[in-house]
């Protein structure tokens, strides 16, 4: 069997590692950060996934030209899925069209199904036939009897939304439980689920090991240089696989020589030239409405940070899609991971369905350019999703909950960009920055099945490869592109 090596142990890499090395491949997954499984903390708390943490890569950032922003991504076996916020949505049906319509019918929801049943172990509903109940990432929904959570659904409920029973079972999109990669307050990650997996396949993990470089014969990857500081490396391998996330992978092809003349790194031997590296980023703006629990009411020891959202449709209350997520827990307790840490709770609100696009790019200042909000109209979308959040909080629903007085001015003014622009920041959902498509598609970078044009033994398999973002949270999606992306190459 060929010796594949693969670039990334995070949402996308680890569960590759594990099909690739389940099938009889000879796999290599080398991971910058260190190999602690679990490492990231417990899931109520996104502490770990702050910038400048241990086990984070923090990144100068611009929200729009003139707005600087710092972000941070999980640098440690697991990636950013050791970190983050442990909600696990699916990708809606007809987020997939839309994917389909530009990368083809392997990227359609039927196409896919199976590779989303197979990831998981969905607790809550194991005799469903479109969920899986032997995979390694465990699925639950938590907040079925917490008050506050009850009451922003029944508020939401009233304001115009549908009721979902199953927020990962594909139907019409509205409000309901969120479903979790969680198990009581334990975060199960990839580095978890995984684990069993990839000790069996016999796949080697080498972790606190940077890539620096693809390094090409031809235009053949023949393996990858490591960088030591003071010494390189060099890993020969059959095919290389970059699952380095939407910001480090298409770094990675421009230092190796693909991208466009402007954007890779002048002083190695061009490769490919396609132009879509490092461009079409495609994340979620998002707005935090802060609102506070009203002095008598006791707020659960909840295991769960975000326990219910809205997943409203373009046309329903916006002209975009509009995600409200709800935080059962004040964001400092969320954010500092001290459950005796008070203050206010925040409704975020995201546009679902950006048409805006960003970039990545290899300087040492600013590396992402998020590009949001650069059509009126998503601004307006923006202000009308603030407008359903204040709608929500105000709801009689919620009335026994929120201190109505403590509500901000601006939820009623003209935000977003004044005066809520301190409010705005980013859902860290990147995707799009070396996307698929027809290789006649100009700014397409990669097939289908991940293959890189203009070079061979190269793939790409993580969420830079997406057209766009999904409607939802992307760590699911990162998952199952994992798991798909080894099918299609076992299909091969
Ligand atoms: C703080 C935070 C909170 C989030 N919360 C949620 C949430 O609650 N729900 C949700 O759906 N989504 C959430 N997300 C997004 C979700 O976690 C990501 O979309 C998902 O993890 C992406 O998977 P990935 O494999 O593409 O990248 P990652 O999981 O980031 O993995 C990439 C891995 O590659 C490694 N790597 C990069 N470059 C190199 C190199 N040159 N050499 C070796 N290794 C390298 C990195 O260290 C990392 O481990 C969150 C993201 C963050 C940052």
């Amino acid at each position: 069997m060929p010796r594949v090596v693969i670039i990334g142990a995070g949402g996308s890499g680890i569960p590759l590692a594990a099909r690739l090395g389940e099938a009889g491949h000879d796999v290599v997954l080398l991971e910058s950060g260190p190999a602690s499984p679990g490492a990231g903390g417990e899931a109520w708390t996104v502490h770990g996934g702050l910038p400048d943490g241990p086990l984070t890569w923090t990144y100068r950032a611009e929200l729009w030209p003139g707005k600087p922003w710092r972000i941070a991504r999980g640098r440690v076996l697991g990636g950013s899925m050791a970190v983050n916020g442990a909600y696990f949505q699916r990708p809606h049906p007809d987020d997939f069209a839309a994917w389909a319509a530009v990368a083809g019918d392997e990227w359609s929801y039927a196409a896919c199904l199976p590779a989303l049943r197979r990831l998981e172990s969905d607790l809550d509903f194991p005799d469903s036939p479109v969920h899986g109940w032997a995979g390694p990432m465990p699925v639950r929904r938590s907040g079925a009897r917490e008050r506050l959570t009850q009451a922003f659904l029944a508020a939401a409920g009233a304001a115009g939304a549908i009721i979902e029973a199953d927020k990962n079972a594909g139907g019409a999109s509205g409000a309901g439980l969120l479903p979790r990669n969680a198990l009581g307050v334990q975060r199960w990650g990839v580095d978890r689920a995984y684990w069993g997996l990839l000790r069996t396949a016999g796949v080697e993990i080498r972790a606190g090991v940077h890539v620096h470089t693809v390094r090409f014969r031809g235009g053949a990857a023949i393996g990858v240089e490591i960088d030591h500081g003071t010494a390189a490396e060099f890993v020969p391998a059959d095919e290389v696989i970059l699952t380095a996330g939407a910001i480090e992978t298409p770094r990675l092809l421009l230092r190796s020589g693909i991208g466009d003349s402007g954007r890779r790194d002048s002083s190695v031997q061009p490769v490919s030239a396609r132009r879509g590296v490092g461009r079409n980023l495609s994340d979620h703006v998002a707005v935090d409405v802060p609102w506070r629990v009203r002095p008598d009411v006791a707020v659960d020891d909840l295991p769960a940070a975000w326990t219910a959202a809205w997943n409203a449709p373009a046309g329903t209350v916006a002209s975009h899609a509009i995600e409200l997520l709800f935080a059962a827990l004040p964001s400092s307790v969320i954010e500092s991971g001290d459950r005796s840490a008070g203050g206010a709770h925040k409704l975020r609100v995201t546009l679902a369905d950006p048409s805006s696009r960003g970039s990545i790019g290899l300087d040492r200042g600013t590396v992402v350019r998020y590009g949001y909000l650069s059509d009126a109209g998503e601004r307006e979308a923006l202000r009308d999703g603030i407008r359903v959040a204040a709608r929500v909080l105000r709801a009689s629903e919620m009335a026994d909950v929120v201190a109505a007085a403590d509500l901000p001015d601006w939820i009623d003014g003209r935000g977003p960009t004044e005066p809520a622009s301190a409010h705005v920041s980013t859902a860290l959902h990147s995707c799009g920055t070396a996307r698929m498509g027809d290789v006649a598609d100009a700014d397409a970078v990669a097939d289908a099945h991940g293959r890189v044009y203009g070079t061979s033994g190269l793939r790409i398999a993580d969420a830079s490869l997406l057209p766009m973002v999904p409607s939802r949270g992307t760590a699911l999606t990162a998952v199952m592109i994992g798991e798909r992306i080894a099918e299609l190459i076992a299909q091969e």
